[in-house]
């Protein structure tokens, strides 16, 4: 068997069926990883450190696209990024007569400490426009549109998470489906995209499942196991 190197996973969509649900299949993998397992996710904060506490491994997490890092071996929190400028292309854009696009309560913002999202339902061009204006980044996750601070993304994120645990970016096996997943793969030692994978993240991986979603998952971790 090959020698197992630390995980750096993203949930939603890959960890999730086509529904966005958790693929129950993925729990034990995770949970009886022998290295490291770093969530890594576009959701805010609370979303990775449940799954961590439900799958029953230490809470090591990379939230809203590098901007939250939190490392519980360490007891670190970095929380980085323009939060005000991204609110005020919030704000632009609800000027402009659009919305989030996630209801009054809006849970997809309400945990956010350093971005904002918009539904996909919310018109794009606009949105991306004006992240361009104010210097932001705009990223299409397939799941939400992100206004995020362009120095911020999960390699940057992994890095941080490396500097706590006394390991390399490059030890690790990378497994996403999107472009908020690109600068992770550039650092991963070994970077995997499933099948469902958008345009950027299939040209940034270096080696593609056949399969899709979580059943891409199990079948790039399959080696390890
Ligand atoms: O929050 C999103 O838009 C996507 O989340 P993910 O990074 O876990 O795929
Ligand atoms: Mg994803």
């Amino acid at each position: 068997m090959t020698e197992t190197p630390p995980l750096v996973v993203d949930i939603d969509g890959t960890l999730t069926d086509e529904t966005r649900a958790v693929d129950p299949r993925v729990f034990p993998v995770l949970s009886e990883w022998p290295e490291p397992v770093v969530v890594a996710t576009g959701k805010a904060m609370p979303y990775p450190i449940a799954l961590c506490e439900f799958v029953g491994i230490d809470y090591t997490v990379i939230a809203e696209n590098g901007g939250v890092v939190f490392v519980e071996a360490t007891d670190t929190l970095q929380i980085e990024g323009d939060k005000a400028a991204c609110l005020a292309v919030a704000e632009a854009y609800r000027d402009m007569g659009y919305e989030m696009g996630f209801g009054e309560v809006d849970l997809a913002n309400r945990w956010r400490e350093t971005e904002v999202v918009v539904d996909l339902s919310q018109p794009e061009e606009p949105l991306r426009r004006l992240a361009e204006e104010h210097g932001l980044e705009f990223l299409d996750t397939g799941f939400a549109y992100h206004v995020t601070d362009a120095s911020i993304d999960k390699g940057t994120g992994l890095d941080a998470v490396c500097a706590e645990l006394g390991l390399e970016p490059a030890d690790f096996l990378a497994v996403g489906d999107s472009e908020n997943d690109a600068e992770l793969f550039d650092v991963a030692g070994e970077s995997v995209a499933v099948a469902n994978a958008d345009e950027t993240a299939l040209a940034r991986a270096d080696r593609v499942t056949e399969a899709s979603y979580a059943d891409g998952f199990l079948e790039a971790v399959e080696p390890y196991r």
